[in-house]
């Protein structure tokens, strides 16, 4: 059967903007449906808006504590609405890289609607049916809304909204201290609104190495960040206009509340069960190769869950490109997926943590950790917190990696590149120009040959040997 698409993309996000640009580029017949604007969730609500408005917080905060450098002013005077007018301006600037007219431009068809499957092949958005050789789904995910009484009634703000406010509320309480949680609590608090952070763990962003995670909550504690540890909000109340907030033991009254509380894939509406797609509450099944249920529909992006970047999205999405237009040969690696929380300081990530790495490799795994307190740039920079782990087995191999520190998110590409092409961790070990924060990763390096040398007590009894018999000559 003749049909009229190579590919046809659902969701103009992150993962569906980079399948579709490609896809056109290489001249395939591509349609893109979006049921709202192109861009997804890192543009509108989520990376984009996140990063420029921690950069206002960061300069707020930079003014408050000149002091400690000899720098005196008046109190910061710090115009909230001129701040998020920045993180509007940001949006403003990048959006035209992702506009209907561009991909226009590229060959694509854009088609605005929402629109489900009518059966295994067909796609049916404003009265049409789209049949086409492959599908992909990008439709992306939304913020889980934990089953809390009152908290509807009371009303809440999620990231699809907190962009937006024009208004600093003078109090913020923050349901989740996972990245989203951090990020804009930290924001938020620099930018003078009180806040507190509920979180259900014992410690703040639950999926980083205990240790880094430790220093962003210090940091936290040191500004004047509440934290409540271990307890699940469990209840709201409105009260004098207030929004008042029980977690455990604890009542908080705040003027708003941010829910973070994790993410829920954008699967309902699509009638998979048409198109025999299964999926369960993290996302679509999806097999090495992306492929769902239906092998002609892929997946990608943060709507089959696991790793929920953008970065990722787009990795995915090259994946499901190759495999969709031409033959489903290629599987989806991730082996090396680097992240970071931008928070200050920044904490960065990639591989293994060290409990995961003793896992697999028992004795075989060594701990390589230098202090920014050791690197003469940070200390020049004000900053003597935070560190830089690599994680390797004992022939150099390099297993993960994580950063706490001043440009974490920066610094972490180096091991990235290293792992990417399997090289062993001496060869971070180069030449690194003196004094950059990057020597972090250099000095770290060097302490494999060291712990070794330390461990291997007949190298070193030989070594004084030998000198003894050269002083005796
Ligand atoms: C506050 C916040 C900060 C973040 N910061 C970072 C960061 O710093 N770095 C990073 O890597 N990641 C970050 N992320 C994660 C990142 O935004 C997502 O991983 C990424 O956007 C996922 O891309 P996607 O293509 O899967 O989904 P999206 O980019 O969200 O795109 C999905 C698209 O599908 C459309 N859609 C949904 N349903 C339908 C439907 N039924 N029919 C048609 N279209 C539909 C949506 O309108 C949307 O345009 C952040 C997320 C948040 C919320
Ligand atoms: N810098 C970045 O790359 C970046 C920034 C923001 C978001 N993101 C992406 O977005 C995803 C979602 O972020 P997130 O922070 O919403 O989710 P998350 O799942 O990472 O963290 C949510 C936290 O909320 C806690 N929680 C859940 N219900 C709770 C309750 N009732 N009371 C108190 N705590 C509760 C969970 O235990 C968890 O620790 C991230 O996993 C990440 O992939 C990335």
């Amino acid at each position: 059967m003749t049909v009229e698409y190579d590919i046809v993309i659902i969701g103009g996000g992150s993962g569906g903007l980079v399948v579709a640009s490609a896809a056109a580029q290489l001249k395939a017949k591509v349609a893109l449906v979006e049921k709202h604007r192109l861009g997804g969730d890192c543009l509108w609500y989520g990376c984009v808006p996140s990063k420029s408005l921690i950069y206002a917080a960061r300069v707020a905060y930079q003014v408050k504590n000149a002091g400690r450098f000899g720098i005196h002013t008046n109190p910061a005077n710090i115009n909230f609405s001129q701040a998020m007018g920045h993180v509007q301006n940001v949006i403003a600037a990048i959006e035209p890289h992702d506009s209907p007219e561009r991909f226009e431009g590229l060959g694509v068809e854009v088609i605005f609607g929402c629109g489900q499957f009518s059966d295994r092949q067909t796609f049916a958005v404003n009265g049409r049916q789209l049949k086409a050789r492959a599908f992909v789904i990008a439709t992306g995910s939304r913020p889980t809304i934990p089953s809390i009484p009152g908290l509807k009634e009371a009303g809440y703000l999620t990231n699809e909204q907190i962009f937006s406010i024009t208004e600093r509320p003078d109090s913020l309480g923050i349901i989740g201290a996972g990245p989203i949680g951090c990020e804009l609590g930290q924001s938020f608090h620099r930018l003078g609104t009180q806040v507190t952070l509920i979180n259900s763990k014992p410690h703040i962003l639950p999926k980083e190495d205990p240790e880094a995670a430790e220093v962003i909550e210090q940091q936290f504690i040191n500004e004047g960040i509440s934290i409540i540890q271990n307890t699940r909000a469990e209840k709201v109340e409105l009260r004098d206009g207030k929004k008042c907030l029980w977690a455990g033991n604890q009542k908080i009254m705040v003027d708003q509340i941010l829910v973070s509380s994790g993410r829920s894939p954008n699967v309902e509406s699509l009638n998979l069960k048409a198109a025999g797609v299964e999926y369960d509450q993290k996302g679509l099944k999806v097999n090495e190769k992306l492929q769902t249920t239906n092998p002609k529909i892929y997946g990608c992006g943060d709507v089959i869950g696991g790793y929920q970047f953008t970065h990722v999205a787009s990795h995915e999405a090259v994946t499901v490109l190759t495999n969709a237009l031409f033959f489903p040969f290629s599987k989806i690696n991730y082996r090396v997926i680097p992240w970071a929380t931008f928070t200050d300081p920044e904490l960065a990530r990639v591989g293994l943590t060290e409990k995961e790495a003793k896992e697999r490799y028992g004795e075989d795994v060594y701990v390589l950790k230098q202090d920014f307190a050791n690197v003469d740039r940070a200390l020049a920079e004000g900053v003597n917190q935070g560190f830089g782990k690599i994680i390797t087995r004992g022939n150099g191999e390099i297993l993960g990696a994580h950063l706490v520190g001043p440009s974490a998110g920066e610094l972490i590409h180096e091991i990235v590149l290293a792992m990417n092409n399997n090289l062993k961790v001496s060869a971070l070990s180069g030449i690194h120009i003196y004094p950059t924060l990057s020597e972090v990763n250099s000095k770290a390096a060097l302490l494999l040959k060291k712990q070794k040398f330390a461990q291997n007590k007949r190298l070193k009894n030989t070594l004084a040997n030998f000198f003894k018999f050269m002083r005796s000559l």
